[in-house]
């Protein structure tokens, strides 16, 4: 039997009742029968293709193909024998670890682990054609696998006890995982006819479940997510990206350097550019050390020769690509930009890696507007998937598609965005933030509220991603917009400023130089600067006290409930208006980049998916309600498109984008 590529079930189908003949009885069958079948595997066999090939009674693979049972990553679990075969081919352990990662394994870690018969460079149809000449005079009982018993390990209890906390860690309050640990164990302590039945049951309390439907979800947003179109009708799939062969950063900061490594160790040459000899050596330093880490992990040579340190812009005349990734000031930028006008050779396309400042301002201080675009890197550069492809209204397709095309080459997931203070990721967390902050004056703790969002399922709070990131880069965000002045007295701050509520609690905490884990103290308190075990800190207790006692604040219980809905509606509110702006494409860009860029837990959806599963009316009528106990508020007041859609009926979020009837689109 050929398998070339058989990536499993259609997971389009799983909207509705799965069609067609059921796969149980099928391959049962065909295990069963008195004729040898071996499979020959090209490609991939995922899911029911690797189920299939399970149940052959040879297995011959390419030595290109990768296999898996990923149905955990769409919130279900292999339905078709997958968690009574693998215990019993390869053991518990083993098929434990697979079937709870999902992960793809390669031709030579299957045959290391029993799972195939031989490897081969040839056709494998030819090898499995030979070989099941071979085979039919042997006998086929000890190759039906369904009849093996599973190696039992004497512990088998606390080996799944371990595995359930271990998943359990990982991926908080994710079901999928632990109805595989429950499957296997059927595996282990029942005859095949009865784990087969277990199997099944676990999969129907899955299949239809909040979380299944966000993950898989999750595995169309991801793939649509990089199908852009513009307002001239260019778009993904009739723009040529041109080829990058060599690239510079400008400024070899973290961002700089996450982004030079990214470069770099996919084959790019790199040219990293600093403004004095000591910022150059140390970027150099860290650049080649991150380089070589990265390197080891992977088992491959660190690509060193490919990069090249410099305090001159001129040396920079021949390369295809620059990403300018200087300090978070306009001006500052303006100036490179201008520089590079000049040096650059005329086809030298310039990026930018700010993180929320005017693209196309930057594009009209250069001669030549339509190569500019904004590359959006998220810290850390070289770890974080998500890029933000900025696209200004001068921005030419071409350019568009080679930053799109570049990013999928560094292994980023590539959103394109639409040109906007913070674009979308950064444009929706002010809402999120400010919500945060506003609990904090009414009576809730940072660590209350992070607890809420990480029981939520985000790998991070609010207040321990904030210290992580830095308190002091939204404080100077905060001084650029003109929230804060010499004219605000520090020593009785304002609470409302350009006519809207405002918490000067961050700015108090970055006054005494709590800046988060690179100071040792921030909205909690760590062992040492650099540290990253987050301690409740008495003194942000006391502060947060003070505050409300001198604005005559009278703290009350505030739910976990009030949390989530307070911070993630007002985040989707603002996903709303950027829909409404043009500024994303759609709900699943939006999606996409809180997945990618933020933590959103994928079982989650998004912040735009979640908002459709809660309920648009729900989401509507809350955010009505808190908009009432809090006027001063704009960002709680619900979007004109959250209340046209409401008054559609709530359409599934894949059909929103017939609603939007955005006359300004940027995209
Ligand atoms: C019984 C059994 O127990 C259970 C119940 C199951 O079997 S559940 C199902 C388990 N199987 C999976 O989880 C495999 C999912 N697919 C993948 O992991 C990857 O696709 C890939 C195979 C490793 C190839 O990656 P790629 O990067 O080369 O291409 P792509 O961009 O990802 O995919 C190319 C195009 O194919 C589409 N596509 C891929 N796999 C699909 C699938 N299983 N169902 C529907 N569409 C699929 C995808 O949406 C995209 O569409 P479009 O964007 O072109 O319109």
């Amino acid at each position: 039997m050929r398998m070339c590529s058989s990536a499993g079930a259609d997971i389009r189908e799983f909207a509705g009742p799965l069609r067609g003949p059921p796969l149980v009885p099928l391959l049962d069958a065909i295990e069963a029968g008195e004729k040898p079948v071996v499979a020959a595997i090209e490609g991939v066999a995922l899911g029911g293709g690797f189920e299939l090939a399970l149940v052959c009674h040879y297995r011959i693979v390419h030595f290109k193909a990768r296999l898996g049972l990923p149905e955990v990553t769409l919130g279900i679990l292999p339905a078709a024998g997958g968690t009574q075969r693998l215990p019993r081919l390869i053991g518990i352990p083993a098929a434990l670890e697979l079937i709870t990662t999902g992960r793809h394994i390669s031709a030579q870690e299957a045959l290391k682990l029993g799972i195939v018969d031989q490897v081969t460079e040839q056709n494998a149809c030819e090898l499995a054609v030979e070989f099941a000449l071979r085979a039919v005079a042997k006998p086929l009982s000890s190759r039906r696998v369904s009849m093996l018993t599973t190696p039992c390990p004497p512990d088998l209890d606390a080996l799944l006890e371990a595995v359930t906390m271990q998943v359990k860690r990982k991926a908080r309050g994710v079901m999928a995982p632990l109805a595989c640990i429950q499957a296997v164990r059927a595996a282990a302590t029942m005859p095949y006819s009865k784990g087969i039945k277990r199997e099944s049951e676990l999969m129907a309390t899955l299949f239809n479940s909040g979380q299944a439907r966000a993950l898989q979800y999750c595995f169309f947003a991801q793939r649509t997510a990089g199908k852009w179109t513009l307002p001239s009708g260019a778009q993904w799939n009739n723009s040529k990206p041109r080829e990058i062969r060599s690239a510079a950063i400008i400024g070899l900061g973290t961002m700089g350097r996450g982004i030079v490594v990214s470069l770099a160790r996919v084959g790019i040459s790199v040219i990293a550019v600093e403004s004095e000899k000591k910022l150059l050596e140390t970027g150099k330093q860290m650049v080649i050390g991150m380089l070589e880490r990265d390197a080891k992990r992977r088992g491959v040579s660190a690509s060193l020769n490919l990069l090249k340190f410099t305090l001159s812009l001129q040396d920079l005349k021949d390369v295809d690509l620059v990403i300018e990734a200087v300090f978070e000031d306009m001006a500052l930028k303006k100036r490179v930009f201008q520089e590079l006008s000049k040096v650059c050779r005329p086809a030298t396309l310039l990026c930018t890696n700010t993180s929320g400042l005017d693209v196309d301002a930057l594009a009209g201080v250069t001669d030549r507007p339509h190569l500019v675009v904004g590359m959006h890197f998220f810290s850390p550069a070289h770890v974080m998937k998500l890029l933000e492809v900025v696209c200004g209204p001068r921005s030419s397709s071409e350019t568009i598609a080679t930053a799109m095309s570049l990013g999928k080459r560094m292994g980023k997931v590539s959103v394109a965005v639409g040109n906007c203070p913070g674009f979308v990721g950064n444009r929706m967390l002010k809402p999120y933030l400010d919500q945060a902050t506003f609990l904090l004056e009414e009576g809730a703790t940072p660590e209350q509220i992070d607890k809420a969002l990480e029981d939520f399922g985000f790998a991070m709070g609010v207040f321990r991603m904030s210290d992580l990131a830095g308190l002091d880069v939204g404080w100077r965000v905060r001084k650029e917009s003109g929230l804060i002045g010499p004219d605000v007295d520090p020593k009785n701050p304002p609470r409302r400023r350009q006519g809207r509520r405002y918490c000067p609690i961050p700015d108090m905490v970055c006054e005494q130089g709590r800046f988060g884990q690179k100071t040792g103290r921030g909205w909690y308190m760590y062992d040492k600067p650099g540290g990253t075990n987050a301690k409740p800190d008495p003194l942000i207790q006391n502060l947060l006290e003070m505050y409300r006692s001198r604005y005559g604040i009278q703290p009350r219980n505030i739910s976990d409930q009030e949390i989530i809905e307070r911070c993630l509606f007002a985040l989707a509110n603002e996903g709303f208006r950027i829909l409404e702006d043009g500024i994303a494409a759609r709900p699943e860009d939006i999606d996409v980049i809180y997945l990618f860029g933020y933590g959103f837990p994928r079982h989650g959806g998004g912040p735009m998916f979640y908002a459709s599963m809660v309920g648009l009316e729900r989401v509507l009528e809350r955010l009505e309600h808190y908009h009432q106990a809090h006027p001063d508020v704009p960002h709680l007041e619900p979007s004109p498109l959250l209340k046209k859609l409401v008054a559609c009926g709530s359409p599934p979020v894949q059909k929103w984008r017939e609603h939007i009837k955005t006359m300004h689109s940027h995209l």
